[in-house]
């Protein structure tokens, strides 16, 4: 696991942005696992800032989301979907056919988790995913006391995870839906490349179980600890209270320029 200490949200997005830009000139079909929430949108600025100037074309890939509500109607504007849309694919000029996102509207829930893992194997697995974090913990929305070998599979949500969501729901945590569909812990840890984004005080706790905390279902994030090539962005406030702050600021400055994220 790398850690990287960032000035600011510009160089976050910066470096989550050259990691895809690094892998699309090599693949230009490569496929992208996207989260939603706030942390990873730098790097969505970034990358739609690159398209509109000219200087990547993202037009070949497809994009499979983490998760999705249960039960909101489709292209309702809290819908993980809609915000994936909104944020990054359309416009960075990604076709919405290509963007993949498990079927929370579905009569037959199991049937559609079922078939989200189908569709990710036949994409030919996740080649950088991108991934924020809860304040407790959860990635996607693998609760804690998720399976670190769970697959895509309808969870519950906590009251805390849908009280930080409320206000994509005009602050109303009673509006925000009781479940999803999410990718298990088992299927973000297929992804070849994990950067996960996390700003601000209220990541800290979640950020020092992941990268120092002892592997545990009791804070999910922390199962990437097992992944061979995971990359984690932070902001100074999302950054204090990990105890070796120190050495990972001095292993970033001292890297040689060789060695990509
Ligand atoms: N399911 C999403 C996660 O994928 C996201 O990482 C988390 C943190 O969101 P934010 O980045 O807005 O703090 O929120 C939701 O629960």
């Amino acid at each position: 696991m790398e850690v990287v200490i960032c000035r600011d949200e510009e160089e976050i997005g910066r470096l989550g942005a050259d990691v895809v830009s690094r892998l699309v000139r090599t693949r230009p079909e490569a496929v992208l696992g996207v989260a939603t929430g706030s942390s990873p949108r730098p790097v969505y600025a970034e990358l739609v800032a690159r398209v509109r100037a000219g200087e990547l074309d993202l037009s070949g890939v497809s994009t499979f989301s983490l998760d999705e509500y249960v039960g909101l109607p489709e292209g309702h504007p809290a819908s993980y979907r809609t915000e994936i849309r909104r944020e990054l694919t359309d416009p960075a000029g990604i076709p919405p056919e290509r963007v993949h996102s498990p079927q929370g509207s579905a009569g037959d829930l199991p049937a559609a988790a079922r078939a989200y893992e189908k569709r990710i194997a036949a994409a030919g697995g996740v080649d950088v995913q991108l991934l924020g974090i809860g304040s407790d913990g959860h990635i996607a929305f693998n609760e804690p006391g998720s399976s670190l070998a769970s697959r895509t599979r309808i969870k519950t949500l906590t009251r805390r995870t849908r009280e930080d969501n409320a206000r994509f729901f005009d602050g109303d945590t009673d509006a925000v839906p009781t479940h999803c569909l999410t990718q298990g812990l088992a299927t973000i840890m297929q992804a070849r490349h994990v950067v996960l984004v996390a700003t601000g005080e209220g990541k800290a706790r979640a950020v020092a179980q992941l990268v120092e905390g002892a592997v545990s279902a009791r804070w999910p994030a922390t199962v990437l600890q097992w992944h061979p090539h995971v990359s984690v962005l932070l902001d100074e406030a999302a950054a204090a209270g990990l105890g070796l702050a120190g050495y990972y600021r001095e292993a970033w400055a001292n890297k040689p320029d060789w060695q990509g994220l």
